[in-house]
């Protein structure tokens, strides 16, 4: 999957389900978006069952889709279906033909499922919803217990390391760390120790004078310069290379910076918090982690359990992700059933939070009624992992067989290990069409005529699907 789009982002996305990934795009604010798989297509969509130029995404308003004369056609599914009227639209493949969405519909590209929706808080540098700066959830007894310790810590200028495993809120924590010390009203700046290499970072982190190497017109401030009178968040701190680990000592013992290529050193004043899912000790041990900066970086040292160890936190976590996902697609929040609140109690979230939040958002995406089932989850979280591992091999075989062509997404993941094949989303968009049929016929008394009606398809529609279906033709209970 490849993206082009040059105008500046809107709020909204494009979330494309091909493959086992979900991939999300950032759409424009206004204009026309060709889909399809030619490379001058403005979003591309590498996949066989997809045309040239399949469709156009018009950004309105109002929001409309409009079919290219494509082989396979554009199908809209309506994404939000009410009890007294549920219905299924279908765009049919011919060109100008063209269909208005609203948010959360379902679009069927040949077989790749895409759906538009608000564009969330999800990354970092994305705009921050009102529910992103709510209080972190922290309702188990040994997250209160870890809250209390980290407000204590706030008060004071003592350097924090938090330890977790991948996804458990460390950032969360360290933010919380931030707002609730003197220092709130300064600048919380992350520095992700892991996504830069050694000269760029230490660049980044110390700044430069002008002129310091070719091509520093300007002198420039390091973050931690930017980070005065506020928080530094040195994220996967145990990353750090070996030289910068020397220079990040002295920063934290002298409290100075001194910029590439300068003379003197600067003052700072800056409150560090450190965060890291590797076991610093061990790597002190081995000699790949300085056993001073430790010392230095560790004043106290916070874990965060993994989130398999405080189910505690699971209903409100939940409940707050649910929400955030229905409101990116302007709809009601959902709510979830008996059975999938226990599949989710028994899930052991290697992914913790990150994974928590990704599987309700996949779930909002799926659910087309009021309530999230357990078909709706994601097959790493509805089947657990052994069962996740040989749906996929079986889904891999069926595919070589059919020669669909299907290639995984090139686009950025929302939940690469847990994520949906396009035969498991129209699996469970089968299910519940089945499932709206079956429960319309039964508030109907078995009547066809009245339960096509209320579906919003024709009688003879109604007739093939139940075949399709392989439901028994009901006996009519009343007149029809
Ligand atoms: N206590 C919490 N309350 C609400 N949301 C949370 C909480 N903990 C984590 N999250 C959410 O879970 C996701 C992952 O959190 P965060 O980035 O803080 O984890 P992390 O431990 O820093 O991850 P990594 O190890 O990958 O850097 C974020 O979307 C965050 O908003």
């Amino acid at each position: 999957m490849g993206r082009r789009l040059s105008a500046s982002a809107g709020e909204l996305e494009l979330v494309v389900a091909a493959g086992t990934e979900l991939t999300v795009h950032p759409l424009p604010a206004s204009g026309r978006v060709t889909l399809g798989r030619g490379a001058d297509c403005d979003l591309r969509i590498d996949d066989a069952s997809v045309s040239r130029r399949h469709a156009v995404l018009d950004l309105g308003p109002p929001l409309r889709i409009e079919d290219l004369a494509s082989a396979n056609g554009t199908v809209v599914r309506k994404g939000r279906e009410s009890a007294e009227r549920a219905e299924t639209n279908e765009l049919r493949p011919r060109s100008g033909a063209v269909f208005e969405l609203t948010l959360g519909d379902r679009i069927l590209l040949g077989t790749i499922v895409a759906v538009v929706r608000r564009r969330g808080a999800a990354g970092r540098g994305g705009q921050v919803d009102p529910l992103e700066r709510a209080a972190p959830v922290a309702q188990d007894p040994a997250m209160k217990r870890l809250y209390e310790d980290a407000g204590r810590a706030a008060q004071g200028t003592i350097s924090v390391l938090l330890l977790g495993e991948t996804g458990v809120g460390k950032e969360v924590l360290a933010r919380e760390i931030h707002r609730r010390s003197p220092r709130a009203k300064g600048p919380f700046v992350v520095i992700d120790c892991a996504g830069l290499a050694g000269s760029v970072l230490e660049g980044e982190l110390f700044g430069h004078e002008r002129g310091a190497f070719t091509g520093a017109t300007e002198a420039r401030a390091g973050l931690f310069e930017l980070a005065e009178g506020g928080t530094a968040f040195l994220d996967e701190i145990g990353e750090l290379p070996a030289p910068l680990q020397m220079k990040l000592l002295r920063v934290l013992e002298e409290r100075t910076v001194m910029r590439v290529g300068g003379r003197a050193p600067r003052r700072v004043d800056v409150r560090f918090v450190g965060a890291t899912n590797r076991d610093l000790a061990v790597e002190v041990e081995a000699g790949t982690f300085r056993r001073d900066l430790y010392y230095r970086v560790s004043g106290m040292a916070l874990e965060i359990p993994p989130l398999r160890a405080r189910p505690a936190d699971l209903p409100e976590l939940c409940a707050r992700f649910v929400e955030e996902a229905c409101m990116k697609l302007d709809r009601p929040p959902l709510r979830l059933s008996e059975q999938a609140q226990a599949r989710l109690a028994t899930h052991r979230w290697p992914g913790n939070v990150r994974e928590l939040r990704n599987a309700m958002e996949h779930a909002v995406l799926l659910c087309s009624g009021e309530v999230i089932e357990v078909p709706h989850l994601p097959p790493a979280v509805r089947l657990g992992g052994a069962a996740e591992r040989a749906e996929r091999a079986e889904g891999e075989k069926a595919e070589e067989v059919e020669g669909s062509g299907m290639h995984p997404s090139k686009g950025a993941p929302v939940n690469p290990p847990s994520g949906a094949s396009v035969q498991e989303l129209r699996a469970a968009l089968d299910a519940m069409e089945r499932q709206r049929i079956i429960d319309a016929l039964d508030r109907c008394g078995g009547n066809q005529t009245r339960a096509a009606e209320e579906l919003g398809i024709s009688r003879r529609t109604l007739v093939s699907r139940l075949g399709e279906y392989g439901l028994p033709r009901p006996r009519k209970r009343g007149a029809e």
